[in-house]
């Protein structure tokens, strides 16, 4: 049992609300690396109860289960577990605007909002550096959590048992266009289709594109990213996964994109623009005609790099929010920017 868990279970009287950001993992070559913290999020509330109660709130949640098999429910268990808490049951509230399964990071920012409002639950005995380590362990790849934890920009690696990040403030000047296929591919799929095995070349492709796109980002080198962002070691094979991808990750730069990669394992494609750049409207043509001569049904939005992780707030018995349902809370939570 952790001891200073013991000392401060339930050391919230009252409600926790998280707001957690979207992100993007790989940025091309960096597979399994590199994420990016996005200006999109989700909240979770989560309370003490009698009775274990899921409610959710928005459009973006269909078909999430509502009862102890809710991956935040999950996932907040086995904070309670690591802490030596017990909260066996649970008033948890959910509202995203994160899409599910279409490689923006819905199920990253789920864990880590179920990590976050937990452990503050029972009076935050868990470092950040800890409720990294289980969320990579959950997730098993540390670039969308670590960039939903950190904010901004991460590279990171895992072995398996450890992960380490390093955390890269975005270049200023950079935005981003998301286009949103209207179908969904869930992670699993979308890692099935890759080989076992990569030609040598391939894999020295990766690497030297990857170091080069880290450093690029490091020392805003926006110029490299057209090139440094090329990948050979998942897009190709994915490809034939999201019709107008391969065009779009070819093309994109005549259209004025710094640089353009399938967002995580897809089928969500991102484009880096310059903000303010005169030609961010014809990119976004681009994009839609080419998805559309393909039959793709696509929604196409400006985001920006977030910067921060998750924000925390407690809404104490005495505060009058307290008294609301949990979307209520919710509601309020999204239009707080501040939370
Ligand atoms: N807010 C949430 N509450 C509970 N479960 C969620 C929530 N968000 C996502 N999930 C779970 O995560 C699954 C989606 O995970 P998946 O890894 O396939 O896609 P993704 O995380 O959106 O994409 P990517 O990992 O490529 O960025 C959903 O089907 C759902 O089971
Ligand atoms: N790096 C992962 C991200 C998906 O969550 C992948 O591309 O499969």
């Amino acid at each position: 049992m952790h001891k200073e868990a013991e000392l401060k279970i339930n050391a919230v009287q009252g409600r926790v609300v998280v707001k957690v950001p979207a992100s993007t993992a790989n940025m091309g070559p960096g597979f399994d690396s590199l994420g990016m913290a996005l200006s999109l999020y989700a909240w979770v509330s989560m309370a003490p109860a009698e009775k274990t109660r899921i409610t959710l709130f928005g459009d973006n949640l269909d078909g999430v289960p509502q009862d102890k098999t809710n991956l935040i429910y999950e996932v907040a268990q086995s904070v309670f577990e690591r802490a030596g808490a017990e909260v066996p049951e649970l008033d948890i509230g959910i509202r995203s605007d994160i899409p599910l399964t279409r490689g923006l990071g819905s199920s990253a920012s789920a864990i880590v909002g179920a990590l976050f409002a937990a452990n503050a639950l029972v009076g935050s005995p868990l470092s950040e550096d800890e409720l990294f380590q289980m969320a990579t362990a959950i997730e098993k790849h540390p670039d969308n959590v670590g960039a939903s934890i950190f904010g901004g920009i991460i590279a990171a690696a895992w072995d398996g048992e450890r992960a380490d990040y390093v955390r890269i403030e975005p270049p200023a000047g950079m935005d981003v266009l998301v286009a949103i296929p209207a179908f969904e591919l869930e992670t699993k799929k979308a890692r099935n289709v890759l080989p076992k095995t990569l030609p040598m070349q391939d894999a020295v492709f990766n690497v030297t594109h990857s170091s080069l796109l880290t450093a690029a980002l490091f020392s805003g080198r926006l110029d490299l990213l057209g090139r440094a962002m090329r990948d050979k070691m998942h897009q190709p094979y994915r490809a034939a996964l999201i019709p107008g991808m391969e065009t779009i990750l070819k093309e994109a730069t005549q259209h004025g994109a710094l640089g353009a990669v399938l967002s995580g394992a897809g089928p969500t494609l991102l484009l880096l623009a310059r903000s303010g750049d005169a030609a961010n409207e014809g990119l976004v043509a681009f994009v839609r005609d080419t998805m559309a001569r393909e039959g793709i049904d696509v929604s196409t939005r400006w985001l920006e790099p977030c910067l921060h992780g998750p924000r925390v707030r407690v809404v104490g018995f005495d505060d009058p929010a307290y008294a609301m349902e949990p979307h209520q809370v919710l509601a309020l939570a999204g239009a707080e920017v501040s939370v």
